[in-house]
């Protein structure tokens, strides 16, 4: 296990209920660490956050780190990532997340070339159900790729979950809300042309989940840096310019080239939501849903009538959001 002067750097409480072990990964802002519960044995991720990491911007971290931390205290997802438990010192955030034993998708796509049609399958409609379930929650994760999606096994069927949420964005009522219910006497006519195009935001969700598709499917990414298309990834990406290479997506079904198709659309407005993605054909596959409702929802965690947990209710009694719950 770790050196005895690590250990001895941890907070005492801590140290008396886990033991910290070998490195298992790294996030974006830390390193992740297995860990044994003393008390029960059992596995746990420890993902370690030191404020000091980041000197220029100690403040945003503090506050992206804490945001993180909020967010991840408040959600209940079968493929959102669980906090189990939340220490803090002066100089860092030690933050104990469930164990995925399979790593990241990304570590998954690598090994595996091209990940087979039915298996993408199954992991994209589990993110879809989770990326359901935050933005009926108001919460947009903003970060969704390959390295944010961990596998709860080495197993092909296995239950992903999507981690990582300090880049998260919480929809608060907006100022814009609040006018555009008042009387609009005074109010200027491009206040409501702007309204129409604001509350999209979370469509950056989509647009993420669409690359992370194309990638699981084709083994590539859609934009990438080649000099032979002669346009930098920002411009690929703004005049949503990529290809699908016959070798790699022959055997790939058009139904799933639709999905991806409707999701890396330039235009926000146009875009395929999540919900709209769930009722896509590719998805009207209920041999998958049963096997996928079937790992989410272990039926020693089901009702006597086998309804599904209580894990995929929303969190805010609200339910739906509606796009007006943006900010500005
Ligand atoms: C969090 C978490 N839980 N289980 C694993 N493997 C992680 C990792 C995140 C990033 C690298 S490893």
């Amino acid at each position: 296990d770790l050196m005895a002067d690590e250990q001895s750097n941890l907070p005492k409480e801590l140290s008396e209920k886990y033991m910290i072990t070998k490195k298992i990964g790294v996030g974006v802002c830390g390193e992740v660490k297995l860990a044994f519960e003393r008390a029960t044995c059992k596995k746990v991720a420890l993902k370690t956050i030191n404020k000091k990491d980041f000197p220029a911007s100690v403040g945003t971290a503090t506050r992206s780190a804490e945001r993180e931390i909020q967010i991840l205290q408040k959600i209940d997802h079968p493929c959102l990532i669980k906090t189990k438990d939340f220490f803090q010192t002066d100089d860092s955030y030690y933050i104990f997340l469930e164990l995925m034993e399979g790593g990241e998708l990304f570590d998954r796509v690598k090994s595996k070339q091209q990940i087979k049609e039915p298996i993408a399958k199954l992991y994209f409609y589990q993110m879809l159900k989770a990326v359901e379930y935050l933005h009926n929650n108001g919460i947009i994760h903003r970060d969704l790729k390959p390295e944010n999606v961990l596998l709860s096994s080495h197993d092909d069927v296995c239950v992903i979950k999507i981690t990582d949420f300090n880049q998260s964005k919480i929809l608060e009522e907006s100022a814009l809300m609040r006018t555009l219910c008042g009387t609009p006497t005074y109010l200027a006519p491009e206040v409501f042309t702007d309204a129409v195009t604001v509350g999209y935001s979370r469509a950056v969700d989509a647009w993420s989940l669409g690359v992370v598709l194309f990638v699981c499917l084709a083994g590539y990414p859609p934009f990438y840096p080649d000099a032979r298309i002669g346009l930098s990834v920002s411009d690929q990406i703004t005049q949503g310019i990529y290809t699908f290479i016959p070798s790699k997506w022959d055997g790939i079904s058009d139904d799933a080239k639709d999905v991806v198709k409707k999701l890396l659309r330039v235009d926000p407005n146009v875009r395929l939501t999540i919900e709209e993605a769930l009722q896509h054909p590719w998805l009207m596959d209920e041999a998958m849903k049963e096997t996928a409702e079937g790992i989410m929802y272990p039926k020693d965690s089901r009702d006597a009538d086998g309804t599904a947990d209580s894990g995929d209710a929303t969190v805010a009694s609200t339910g739906k959001r509606s796009r007006e719950d943006e900010e500005e």
